[in-house]
């Protein structure tokens, strides 16, 4: 660019769930100085606020009619990622498996991803060096147009082992038929499901550390960067 700077670079990362998309997001953006948005954290929020007000979430209907109610709002920096709705700090009460289980019958319904998506495009416009987005749509439908698209993938195998290590006591075998049964309902709903774009680079990270799979979409980034 004629002054200098780099022209802000946006990154979609997508995948299913236990894949490493936050951790890989958060140290990508950390590591090149871009933002950082967890779109996956504001489905949860969405879903926590409709548990929280009883909305009847088998009621498609009745969750389209509040999806503009709560007020969502993203903090983006990777060192201290937060999210609030109406104020309040949901980042501990959106990771309880009770939103975890309701999360794909919210995200499936067309307003909720309407709004949200709107958020997110507008995030994304916003970032001044650019940013890392990562969730299920970014690819395909948030953000068409990014430089850079990265589709993770892993053994479902791979997957549950990781995220039991997370939830302490929680069965191996329960978490990784409760990932499958996750996936199968985001990945066959009607409005966006996951999917990876055609045009997105698939990585394998089944039999990677988390620090090759960043230094690999690192890698990635620049390359971009520089053929920019
Ligand atoms: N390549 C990897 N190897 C081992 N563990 C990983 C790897 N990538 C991520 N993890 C761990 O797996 C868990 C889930 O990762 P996370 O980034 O939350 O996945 P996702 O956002 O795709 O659901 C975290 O505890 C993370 O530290
Ligand atoms: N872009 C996105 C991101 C998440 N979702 C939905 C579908 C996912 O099951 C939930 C939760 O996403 P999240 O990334 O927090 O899930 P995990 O961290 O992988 O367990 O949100 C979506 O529909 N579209």
């Amino acid at each position: 660019m004629e002054n200098g700077a780099a022209r802000p670079v946006i990154v979609a990362i997508d995948g299913p769930s236990g894949t490493g998309k936050s951790s890989t997001s958060k140290a990508v953006a950390a590591q090149l100085g871009l933002s950082y948005l967890d779109t996956g954290a504001q489905y949860r929020a969405i879903t926590w606020w409709m548990v929280n007000n009883s909305i009847d979430l088998d009621d498609p209907t009745a969750v389209a009619a509040v999806a503009a109610k709560p007020e969502i709002v993203s903090g983006t920096d990777p060192a201290e990622p937060t999210i609030t709705v109406d104020g309040t700090d949901v980042a501990a009460p959106i990771r309880t498996q009770e939103v975890t289980s309701k999360v794909s019958a919210v995200s499936a319904v067309p307003e909720v991803r309407a709004r949200i998506t709107e958020l997110q495009r507008s995030l994304a416009a916003s970032a001044e060096k650019g940013i890392v987005v990562e969730g299920r749509d970014i690819g395909t439908t948030v953000l068409p147009d990014a430089d850079l698209k990265i589709f993770l993938t892993a053994s479902p195998e791979a997957r549950a082992a990781r995220r039991s290590g997370e939830l302490k006591g929680v069965d191996v075998h329960a978490t990784r038929e409760a990932l499958i049964k996750r996936d199968a309902a985001d990945s066959s709903r009607k409005t966006s499901p996951l999917a990876k774009a055609d045009d997105a680079v698939e990585v394998d990270t089944t039999d990677l550390t988390l620090q090759q799979v960043i230094e690999c979409v690192v890698t990635l980034v620049e390359e971009k960067r520089t053929a920019k």
